[in-house]
């Protein structure tokens, strides 16, 4: 990456704009492409998706009740109701799925009403094998910056998205998310990281680092997120944080306020 060249030409002050980040400078198209039709260009996106499943890999679950991580069974199921055909759970950008197959080794479909819904990117969808999803995931192509198809869901999910954002386009995908949650029934549930106020380690500074390099976004704090999700335009109110440990990411709990 050119990072250096970019900040010299950039005056050294963070970039803003997705379209405008070190790695448009890279690859020389600056105001045309963002990164992740970049990698899509380069016939990579198969290789984020592996990526991002193996960073997980062995790493607490957000749906570890055992570990006393976030309590699934208190706060999502026990409450929702719902015919068979009613959504539990809409993992948005949820890749290929891996964070719904091991929701489901945690809490089985006999666990709660409904059906889980995973929406990506159509590419990413279509890269999906035949029969590679348990019976009772339905996967959908959909575009996180236009209206939810799904409404009243249980629990709209969405881990490490908000990071890949800069607060203006982070509140439209929370936008189209709020307008389709019904009041005192649905749940948002973001996964991603919290950084503290001060001290922060440097593996998570890095990401921030990247965040920046890759999308003009970064890693927030609690008040940040709470500024985000509570804007009045977006309607939602903070229920809760729940971490279990610095170096993992947190467990953002909202709902329509
Ligand atoms: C950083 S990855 C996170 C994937 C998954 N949630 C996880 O944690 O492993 C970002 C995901 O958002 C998807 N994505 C990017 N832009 C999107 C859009 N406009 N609509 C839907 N999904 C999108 C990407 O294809 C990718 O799967």
């Amino acid at each position: 990456m050119k990072t250096a060249e970019f900040f010299a030409e950039n005056g050294y002050t963070s970039p803003i704009d997705a379209l405008n980040t070190p790695a448009q400078h890279t690859f020389n198209v600056k105001g045309k492409t963002h990164i992740l039709d970049i990698f899509a260009q380069r016939g990579q996106t198969q290789g984020l998706a592996s990526m991002m499943a193996t960073w997980m890999l062995d790493r607490p679950h957000w749906s570890d009740d055992d570990l006393g991580f976030y309590p699934v069974k208190q706060r999502l199921i026990q409450g929702a109701t719902g015919e068979d055909d009613s959504v539990f759970l809409v993992d948005v950008g949820g890749s290929t799925g891996h964070d719904l197959e091991k929701f489901l080794v945690r809490h089985p479909f006999d666990s709660f009403p409904g059906h889980l819904v995973l929406q990506d990117r159509a590419e990413v969808i279509k890269s999906i094998p035949e029969n590679g999803l348990k019976s009772g995931i339905r996967a959908t192509a959909h575009d996180f910056f236009t209206p939810q198809p799904v409404q009243g869901a249980r629990t709209y999910f969405l881990h490490s998205i908000i990071h890949d954002y800069p607060d203006d386009r982070a509140r439209l995908i929370l936008k189209h998310i709020a307008r389709a949650m019904k009041k005192g029934h649905s749940k948002l549930i973001l996964w991603d990281f919290v950084l503290p106020e001060k001290a922060v380690a440097s593996t998570l500074s890095a990401l921030d680092w990247e965040m920046m390099s890759f999308y003009a976004a970064s890693e927030r704090s609690e008040s940040q997120w709470k500024t985000l999700l509570e804007d009045p335009e977006i309607g939602l109110k903070v229920n809760g944080i729940w971490s279990y440990s610095q170096f993992d990411q947190s467990v953002i709990e909202a709902e329509l306020a």
